[in-house]
């Protein structure tokens, strides 16, 4: 269905996690290069995964703030359809990412209260994919797959000009307020169908997926 609600499951660390996401009806699969996640892969590890995944199934290599050596690395090694930003890329930096890599970017912002929203106006200008994700907590380890959601209302009849996907604390018993409250089309997920960190379970995934179109659809 062209319209079908999309899902991606990132964060995948076992080979056997690509089909079980597949089967689960993602839509992306996301792997983290982040050496502070309990997701993180090596280029090695990532390029064995990446080349299970069929075609059609869009393969996010997730970054944080990274040099073009770690760039270079990633499109010589894993074949990787989109790059995800989750640092402090500036936008004249996401630009230089798009043309290095020649690969679509999808740039992370963090959202704390209302004001945060400001950041999406300058990156829907060079993004190619806007991800909503809540701000971390000052301090955290990593700026992303903390579990942690933001108040979805602050979403609430707001329009880019670009897709956008919601992240941050989805899991399957929230993903339908989640839906509800936002209008979102595109989730991303990682700790909420994940059974202890960095290690997803196909029982959860296949819950998030179904739940999250049966949402959509309300
Ligand atoms: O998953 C990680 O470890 C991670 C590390 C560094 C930056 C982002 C990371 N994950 C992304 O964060 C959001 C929300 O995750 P969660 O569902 O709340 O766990 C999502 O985009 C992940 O891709």
């Amino acid at each position: 269905m062209p319209d079908d609600i999309k899902v991606k499951i990132c964060g995948l660390t076992d080979p056997a996690d690509v089909p079980a996401a597949i089967l689960a009806g993602a839509s992306y699969v996301g792997f983290v290069f982040f050496p502070k996640s309990p997701r993180n892969l090596d280029l090695e590890a990532a390029a064995f995964m990446a080349a299970a995944v069929p075609e059609g199934i869009i393969r996010v290599a997730l970054t944080v703030d990274p040099d073009d050596a770690l760039l270079d690395a990633l499109t010589a090694h894993v074949q990787i359809d989109m790059i995800q930003l989750h640092g402090h890329e500036t936008p004249a930096r996401v630009t230089q990412i798009k043309q290095r890599t020649g690969l679509p970017v999808m740039k992370a912002v963090g959202v704390a209260d209302e004001t945060d929203l400001t950041q999406i106006d300058f990156y829907e200008k060079v993004a190619d994919q806007i991800l909503v994700d809540a701000k971390p907590p000052a301090g955290a380890d990593r700026p992303g797959g903390n579990a942690m959601a933001f108040d979805w209302t602050l979403l609430s009849g707001r329009r880019w000009s670009k897709p956008w996907m919601l992240a941050g604390g989805l899991n399957p018993d929230n993903v339908a307020d989640a839906v509800h409250q936002t209008g979102a089309r595109q989730l991303d997920v990682s700790s909420g169908v994940e059974r202890a960190p960095g290690e997803k379970d196909a029982d959860l995934m296949r819950a998030f997926i179904d739940r999250a179109r049966a949402a959509s659809e309300d």
